[in-house]
């Protein structure tokens, strides 16, 4: 295998990055990897710009080694610049929810034994106005100023964990909702929201069945949209996340799409937030390119 690695030598609590040199070392030594570059990123937008460098048949696989952040430049640059060349990641970031949902090993005996006999997917890819993403963008609930310092998560998910979990200490004026008209082509309609997301995969904010119906090669993405409701409600619901149950909760709207636009119905400033990156502002269209990317995976996996 002629690999690329793109590392983000700060992502997560830096511990697969220590081990890189092992795990590559070993893979040369047992003939699977051939050709090895590495690049170092040194912050926002390198992943991107190193693979839009990426010439066609360059490489056979392109592993991003870091979170949900550097994949998605990963799979930005492969996308934008057109070249087939399949992608996987090495889950060395904070969360790692497109990892944790294809079971990619954290340990070096795993993740060797994975380019061993390891297989390839053809995976759906999501794009929200000219960005895409493979695992999950979200938007909603603002916060004041003085909150967001307490808030240990910058994603919009890690920080609706974050209300549920103490909501009792939460001012009530910041659950604030907004409304939104969402539009496919199977329905219109307007809500107000808490946050919405819309997931290629089942897992998002750490919760592994964020989106219990959702699937990578099926052509769709799922969209979860939290109706305003109070902060009890607002916890209940939460707890549900942890086994999927959420979605039959009448103040959960839960449908899957292959086409969406979202407009903010409010003077509101919210953004989209891509696997827990600026994603831009609403208004947001949603689009779907089936099977568009190829992702290699641990044999036993789902
Ligand atoms: N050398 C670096 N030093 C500091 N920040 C960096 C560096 N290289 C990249 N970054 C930043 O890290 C972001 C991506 O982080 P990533 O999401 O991979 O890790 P994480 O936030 O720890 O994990 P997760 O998203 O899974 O919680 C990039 O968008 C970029 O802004």
């Amino acid at each position: 295998m002629k690999v690329k690695i793109i590392n983000n030598p700060s992502a997560g609590r830096t511990t697969l990055q220590k081990y890189l040199e092992v795990i590559v070392g070993r893979l040369v030594l047992q003939g699977i990897f051939t050709t090895v570059d590495k690049f170092d990123t040194k912050g926002k937008n390198d992943a991107f710009d190193e693979v839009m460098k990426i010439k066609e048949n360059q490489y056979d696989i392109i592993v991003a080694v870091g979170g949900d952040g550097t994949l998605n430049e990963v799979v930005n640059g492969v996308m934008k610049s057109g070249i087939n060349t399949p992608v996987t990641v090495l889950p060395a970031g904070t969360v790692n929810d497109f990892a944790n949902h294809l079971n990619i090993p954290y340990e070096i005996d795993g993740i060797c034994k994975m380019f061993g006999n390891g297989k390839f997917v053809d995976v759906d890819v999501c794009k929200v106005n000219e960005n895409y993403f493979i695992n999950v963008a979200a938007a909603g609930i603002m916060t004041d100023v003085p909150l967001k310092a307490t808030v240990a998560s910058k994603t919009v998910l890690g920080k609706f964990a974050y209300y549920a979990e103490g909501i009792k200490e939460i001012p009530k004026k910041l659950l604030k909702s907004v409304k939104y008209r969402f539009e496919s082509d199977d329905e219109t309609f307007e809500e107000d929201v808490l946050i919405f997301a819309v997931l290629n995969s089942t897992s998002a904010g750490g919760f592994k069945k964020f989106a219990p119906c959702a699937g990578l090669d099926d052509g769709k993405f799922d969209v979860c949209i939290f109706k305003r409701s109070d902060i009890f409600d607002t916890a209940a619901i939460f707890l549900k996340i942890l086994r999927g149950e959420h979605i039959n909760n009448s103040n959960v709207r839960y449908f899957q799409t292959d086409n969406l636009s979202v407009t903010c119905l409010q003077d509101c400033g919210i953004g989209i937030d891509i696997d827990g990156e600026d994603g831009g502002p609403l208004p947001a269209k949603f689009e779907i390119f089936p099977s568009a990317l190829k992702f290699f995976i641990p044999e036993k996996n789902i």
